[in-house]
């Protein structure tokens, strides 16, 4: 595959890129703070960057007529409308974690959350010092599962990839579920196995969820 990625010079731009190369693939476009790279015309466009610069990225998908792969979070609900409105042309993939670990997460919260009425429930969130974010996307993923208003914490710590906890307790007892991301690499695995199930799609909307 010949990718572009929004936000190549990101951490999380360089983890794909990595990962993408070490399997063979060919990172031949990039877009960020300074302008664009081109080598060629990109298969597939990976943004992971930040909600100001949706615009951008859905230009350069309309002009190299493209799938998308989106985990940038923070994105806004009309940004949202325009992911969907773009998926009638090409393929859009968009989560805002990208780990397997939290699909399995949220299937879990999916089998909890209608026997823990009257419980006390409450997510936390931890991640490096230079997340721009607050709560986390996936924080965010997670209370939409629980169809619920929880209290969110976000703690912002050193070099920390990503942990979430969900809190759940009554007089008797507490519960958790908790993920912990080792490294950028779980997310960009995920990236690349989304790349692989959209590459040859003509258009829709799917999550990560549609992926695995
Ligand atoms: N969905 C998922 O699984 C994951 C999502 N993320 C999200 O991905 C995004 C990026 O995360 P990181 O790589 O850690 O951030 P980062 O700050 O290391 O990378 C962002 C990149 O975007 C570029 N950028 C910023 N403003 C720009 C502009 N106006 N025009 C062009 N480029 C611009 C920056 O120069 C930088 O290279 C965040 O929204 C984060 O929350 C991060 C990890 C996993
Ligand atoms: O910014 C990050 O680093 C991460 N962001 C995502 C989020 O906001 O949920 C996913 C992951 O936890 C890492």
């Amino acid at each position: 595959m010949k990718i572009g990625i929004v936000g190549y010079k990101g951490r999380m731009g360089k983890e794909i890129r990595d990962l993408f190369e070490e399997k063979s693939h060919e990172f031949v476009w990039g877009y960020d703070k300074d302008g664009e790279y081109f080598q060629k015309n990109p298969q597939i466009i990976i943004d992971f960057s930040l909600p100001e610069v949706f615009e951008k990225t859905e230009e350069y998908v309309k002009k190299f007529n493209v799938p998308l792969i989106i985990g940038t979070t923070g994105l806004q609900e009309e940004q949202i409308e325009a992911l969907k409105a773009l998926a009638k042309e090409v393929p859009v993939v968009q989560s805002y974690n990208f780990s397997i670990g939290i699909q399995l997460f949220l299937k879990m919260v999916d089998i909890l959350k209608d026997k823990i009425d009257g419980w006390d429930v409450e997510i936390v969130e931890t991640h490096h010092r230079f997340k721009k974010d607050k709560p986390s996307g996936t924080a965010k993923m997670i209370k939409e599962s629980l169809n619920k208003d929880v209290p969110i914490s976000s703690l912002r710590l050193g070099n920390v990839a990503g942990d979430h906890v969900l809190y759940m307790a009554n007089l008797g007892e507490v519960l958790s579920i908790s993920h912990r991301a080792l490294s950028r690499r779980a997310f960009a695995e995920g990236v690349l196995k989304s790349a692989k199930f959209v590459i040859n799609k003509k258009n829709g909307y799917f999550t990560f969820t549609d992926v695995i």
